[in-house]
């Protein structure tokens, strides 16, 4: 079940509103969730108390982006075993919640293993419940530190390539710290430009259809007084060849092990253009989001979304009454079937790097890529 706290709908205040909390009031602990369907307009909470209200908001993606998903399906599975739900239910229902994004995975069953190491022990549900709870904390601490550790390397390498400053960054959908513990991945580098003085401009795609460019990354942008700019995505183009973008910088939610990157629908183009005007193309990202067993850009599963979120105007937080199915204004005509991929993949031949908290990889190859991920086991083992 999930409920709402609503707060001041003041769009001008800097929220500091953490994307996602673990309460124990006195009738039982919750996952609290900043709505991001409501943002920027106002800010509103959801309480969720069980995992099937977390697996809705995930679907609605009123919690999203890559790490926080994360961590948000290892608080769900922790959330299940305190409240005494069926623990394995919950994290297969968690863990099918959307395909693309592997750390949701990776957070679940990193919380779901910690869980049954107790049970399958023959220790009590309360003690395995407090090592799922545990292992979602840590994982929760770990993304923030990955994102402070990504900010560094990925600030190094833009000022490597750029030794001049007054970097032109071009940005797609939202990467800070509404998708993570810290301050995010493509964003959080953008965010160490900016302190450090040497962001000259944030170019912004509005990131159609759900506008996670428009509402989340311009809000982030917004609050942390960085120079920003909002463009259409087929701005972009055109934006290119007047030559006012130096790099570009994107997240990602899986990264196949040939260095594939599936990320928002959009980022493939971004990188053709990039590639035709010379400018780096960088993507950022927790190692977490590596995933070995996946081969291949092809093998990556695509998740497709309702075709109303194209053929329609949503705000999401503002449904318009008697609209058809999403909701929102009719853009098309009524029984128009549309093409709403959420994800798409681009090929590593055209990723200049890959940034982690383990370091930069450039060029992106399988060698390169299993290397981190068995460096990365080494750091979080010893
Ligand atoms: C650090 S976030 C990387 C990705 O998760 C992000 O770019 C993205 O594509 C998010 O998509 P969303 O559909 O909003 O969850």
């Amino acid at each position: 079940m999930a409920d709402q706290y609503a707060h001041s709908g003041d769009n001008k205040r800097p929220t500091g509103m953490p994307a996602l909390r673990w309460e124990e009031p006195p009738e039982g602990p919750v996952l609290v969730l900043l709505d991001q369907t409501r943002l920027p307009a106002e800010e509103v909470e959801l309480v969720c108390t069980d995992a099937p209200a977390l697996v809705e908001a995930i679907r609605s993606l009123a919690v999203r982006g890559a790490p926080l998903l994360g961590v948000a399906g290892a608080y769900g599975v922790a959330l299940a075993a305190v409240r005494g739900y069926d623990v394995d239910d919950a994290a297969a229902a968690l863990e099918s919640a959307r395909p693309t994004a592997v750390n949701l995975a990776v957070g679940v069953r990193r919380a779901h293993s910690a869980y049954r190491a107790v049970v399958d022990g023959g220790g009590d549900p309360r003690r395995a419940a407090g090592a799922a709870l545990a292992a979602a904390r840590q994982l929760h601490q770990e993304d923030a530190e990955a994102s402070a550790r990504m900010a560094v390397h990925g600030l190094a390498l833009l000022d490597e390539l750029m030794p001049g400053g007054g970097h032109r960054i071009l940005t797609h959908c939202n990467t800070g710290s509404l998708v993570s513990g810290g301050e995010g991945t493509a964003f959080a580098v953008a965010l160490a430009a900016h302190r450090a003085g040497r962001l000259r401009r944030l170019w912004v795609d509005e990131t159609r259809p759900l506008l996670q460019g428009a509402r989340l990354t311009a809000y982030e942008a917004a609050r942390s007084g960085m120079a920003y700019t909002l463009l259409t995505d087929n701005a972009a183009g055109s934006l290119f060849a007047a030559g006012e973008v130096d790099a570009v910088l994107v997240g990602a939610d899986r990264i196949a092990a040939d260095g594939s990157v599936a990320n928002k629908v959009g980022s493939y183009p971004l990188a053709v253009l990039a590639r035709y005007h010379h400018v780096p193309f960088i993507v950022v990202a927790p190692v977490t989001t590596v995933d070995p067993s996946t081969p291949d850009g092809a093998s990556i599963e695509v998740e497709q979304r309702p075709g109303h979120e194209v053929t329609e105007i949503t705000a999401p937080q503002v449904p318009v009454a008697g609209a058809e199915a999403g909701g929102g204004i009719p853009v098309a005509p009524l029984g128009t079937t549309a093409y709403n991929p959420a994800f798409d993949v681009t090929p590593p031949e055209l990723v200049t790097a890959v940034v982690t908290e383990e370091g930069v990889v450039s060029p992106v190859t399988t060698e390169a890529l299993a290397a981190l991920c068995a460096r990365s086991r080494q750091v979080t083992i010893s």
